[in-house]
């Protein structure tokens, strides 16, 4: 297995505060860490996701210096479910130090899994049923489980079932060579059979999304990405990462990241999933990467009597669902009104927007639908558009384009890097949204004093 080293600590050295009511507690953000993303079958080669889980949660643990006695429950995802192991939060229990009576389970919400286990456990601590908890995602593209074609599969169970040497005899009979090949598991909608990929492009065609204007937003998304690990913004939130063999140097920085982005470079890579008319590429779609990412949630009164400065709160979040047919990765245009809505807040009211870019065909499409009073006609049922995004506060570290897509991992890296960007800039709101498959989306709304 792994191990692992992070910097600072957020615990206070002070002793217990005045808690407040239980009225007014609010659910507090203590502390978010993440691994290093990295790219399919590269520094995490053959380390699965449950391992990356529990390297993160076992550095996050140390990190905030948490008494694993006081974790009450642990809300974990991975969107690419080991068959061995498919509840991995009681498995991070299992590997950390944390109390064997400590209360874990897994929880799906593709591309925006870790939003959901923030939320599912801001519930649990809003309900009063925990009041200290960890949540986050972890997904390997590099070991994946690997599959057996619908023939070898049905012909398997028949050969159990059959009595005679006749007839299992009969039933491998059935089968042909091409049966025999394994099958890996596909980045597509089961209901449609598109690959994310070709969904992106569909939404590129209709709105006329050109090629320079997803490399422009791509070379974007690097560039800041890059600037954030030079100006060292992301080295309180990404531990260093250690894995065996131990000769080989730990990775500290995501290796996606490219920290020599032109936009010349774009221009030169050929169309990935629609070889002949398409526009999305490797450098314009979120590249295939391994990583985990986990927070601490506690009541506030909570954090506060453990000497705990939070990082920020959970003002509002909300999910939302549209057809996976057309215009699927539109989710955040969906979920972030509602989330807005149920904060009380407009969209100009925020400090910072961070939305997940699984596409900059997507991204721009979610852009583009934000400042359209027709689409909020339409599509929302609501008279005034969302609102236009200012580009000075959309991303402004990059995205998932840069950073990679662990897929279960996302939601908690964007929340985390919002937080800290928030705490430095004084304090303030801000938005972390995504689209996810199956028509979903995601927002949440986030507050840092
Ligand atoms: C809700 C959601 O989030 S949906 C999204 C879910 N995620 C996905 O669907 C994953 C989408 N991505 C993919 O499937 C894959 O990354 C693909 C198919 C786009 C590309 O896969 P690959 O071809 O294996 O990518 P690879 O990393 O090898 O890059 C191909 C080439 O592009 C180049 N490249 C990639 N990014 C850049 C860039 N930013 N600038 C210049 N060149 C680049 C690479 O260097 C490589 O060049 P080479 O062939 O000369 O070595």
């Amino acid at each position: 297995m792994s191990e692992t080293s992070a910097s600072s600590t957020t615990k206070k050295s002070t002793t217990k505060k005045t808690t407040r009511s239980t009225k007014q507690d609010r659910v507090a953000i203590v502390s978010g860490l993440r691994t290093p993303f990295a790219k399919q079958a590269t520094h995490f080669r053959g380390i699965n996701a449950i391992e990356l889980g529990k390297m993160v949660v076992n550095e996050l643990i140390q990190k905030t210096e948490l008494d694993p006695k006081v974790i009450e429950r642990v809300v974990f995802g991975q969107v690419v479910i080991l068959p061995e192991a498919p509840n991995i939060a009681r498995e991070i229990v299992l590997g950390t130090p944390m109390d064997v009576h400590t209360d874990a389970y897994s929880v799906s919400r593709a591309c925006a899994t870790s939003f959901q286990s923030v939320a599912s456990l801001a519930e649990s601590i809003m309900a009063g049923d925990v009041s200290v908890g960890i949540a986050g995602g972890a997904d390997s593209s590099s070991v994946v489980p690997i599959g057996v074609s619908k023939k070898l599969s049905l012909a398997l169970v028949d050969l159990q079932k059959a009595r005679t040497f006749g007839q299992k005899l009969s039933i491998l009979k059935t089968l042909r060579p091409k049966d025999l090949m394994p099958v890996p598991p596909a980045i597509k909608e089961y209901s449609t059979g598109l690959t994310m990929g070709q969904n992106a492009e569909q939404m590129a065609r209709d709105r006329g999304i050109t090629r320079q204007e997803q490399d422009e937003l791509a070379h974007r998304s690097h560039t800041l990405a890059a600037q954030a690990w030079e100006e060292g913004k992301l080295d309180d939130e990404v531990m260093t990462a250690y894995v065996e063999p131990y000769t080989k140097e730990p990775l500290s920085r995501d290796n996606v990241v490219r920290f020599n982005s032109t936009l010349e470079g774009y221009a030169k890579l050929r169309p990935a999933f629609d070889r002949k008319y398409g526009t999305l590429t490797a450098a314009n779609s979120t590249p295939l990467s391994d990583g985990a990412a986990a927070v601490v949630l506690m009541k506030e009164s909570q954090a506060k009597a453990l000497g705990y400065e939070p990082l920020g709160y959970i003002r509002s979040y909300a999910f939302s669902a549209i057809e996976a047919a057309h215009d699927m990765l539109m989710g955040p245009s969906y979920a972030t009104p509602k989330a807005l809505k149920k904060a009380k807040l407009k969209l100009s009211d925020l400090d910072l927007i961070d939305m997940h870019e699984a596409f900059a065909a997507q991204t721009i499409s979610n852009i583009q639908a934000f400042g359209s009073t027709q689409f909020a006609k339409e599509k929302l049922g609501q008279r005034t558009k969302i609102g236009d995004i200012d580009m000075d506060k959309f991303n402004v570290l990059g995205g998932s384009l840069a950073y990679g897509h662990p897929f279960a991992a996302t939601g908690a890296r964007m929340i985390t890097q919002t937080l800290h960007e928030l705490k430095r800039r004084g304090g303030g709101l801000g938005l972390t949204t995504a689209c996810a498959a199956g028509g979903l989306g995601a927002a949440m709304i986030l507050e840092v004093e």
